[in-house]
């Protein structure tokens, strides 16, 4: 069990995308808060799901990751093994959720979980850390880092279990602008590494940065799902339209 998990971790031969979502409905206290959505996402393009208040964004994204289960319809991973499925993929929350130990010790304790030895750990967390500036502060306890570096710490774990798919939701909502910049450009070093990255956000400054397509939802539908280049100079629809203009709230 431990041997498979090693290979799992370690030794990714089969593409895990694309990603297919397929009539994916979710429902809670007698609402539809995700209605019949379908799309796919392939490998290289970083996907940025966008929409007001409440259209379903974070809901798309935890379905997709495991942390939810539909109501209807599936999540379907080019791989058909959950074990691997689940640990070739990460998550990075608005808010990070850091241990109470130090910032290499978080990161040590991420590549435990996904089953890297105990020799491979530390120069894994070690190179993780230094990709996201953190080389320095490895030994400090990581809830006393500043919201921006404890965000690089979630972003270090992320990187350091060399995941197939980064999922962000809403990574920058708290943090200030040049905070912002410094995780944007660990996402794009992450792109660039072969991460296929989804990720949600408010700042239509950063889906204009970050974009290669765009997933637009509304009151749980899908409404476009297009190159951004495109979404951005021609929405087709008129929520698209009225968002872009912030005449659209939710
Ligand atoms: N587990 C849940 N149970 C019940 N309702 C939920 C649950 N998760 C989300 N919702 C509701 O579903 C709707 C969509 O939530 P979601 O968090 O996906 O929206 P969002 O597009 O990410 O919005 P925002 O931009 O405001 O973060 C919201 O009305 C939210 O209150």
């Amino acid at each position: 069990m431990f041997l498979a998990r090693l290979v799992a971790a370690t030794a990714p031969d089969e593409p895990l995308l694309p990603l297919s979502v397929e009539n994916l409905t979710f429902e809670a206290g007698g609402t539809r808060l995700l209605d019949n959505v379908s799309l796919t996402l392939g490998q290289g393009m970083r996907t940025v799901v966008m929409g007001p208040n409440g259209a379903g964004k974070s809901l798309l994204l935890r379905l997709c990751h495991g942390l939810l289960r539909p109501t209807r319809g599936r999540v379907r991973w080019a791989l058909d093994d959950g074990e691997a499925v689940r640990r070739r993929q990460a998550f990075v929350f608005q808010r990070p959720v850091l241990l109470r130990r130090s910032t290499l010790a978080n990161v040590t304790f991420a590549l435990a979980h996904a089953g890297v030895t105990l020799r491979c750990r530390r120069d894994r967390a070690m190179e993780a850390l230094e990709r996201v500036g953190l080389g320095h502060l490895a030994g400090r306890p990581a809830r006393l880092l500043s919201g921006g570096e404890q965000q690089r710490v979630a972003l270090a774990r992320a990187w350091a279990i060399r995941p197939d798919v980064l999922f962000l939701d809403e990574a920058t909502a708290n943090l200030d602008p040049s905070a912002t910049r410094t995780i944007e450009g660990i996402v794009q070093a992450m792109h660039e590494a072969g991460v296929k990255i989804v990720l949600t956000t408010h700042d239509l400054g950063q889906a204009r940065r970050l974009a290669d397509e765009i997933v637009f939802l509304h009151k749980g539908r899908l409404v476009e799902h297009r190159p951004a280049a495109a979404f951005f100079e021609r929405p087709r629809s008129e929520q698209a339209r009225a968002f872009l203009d912030g005449r659209l709230m939710e």
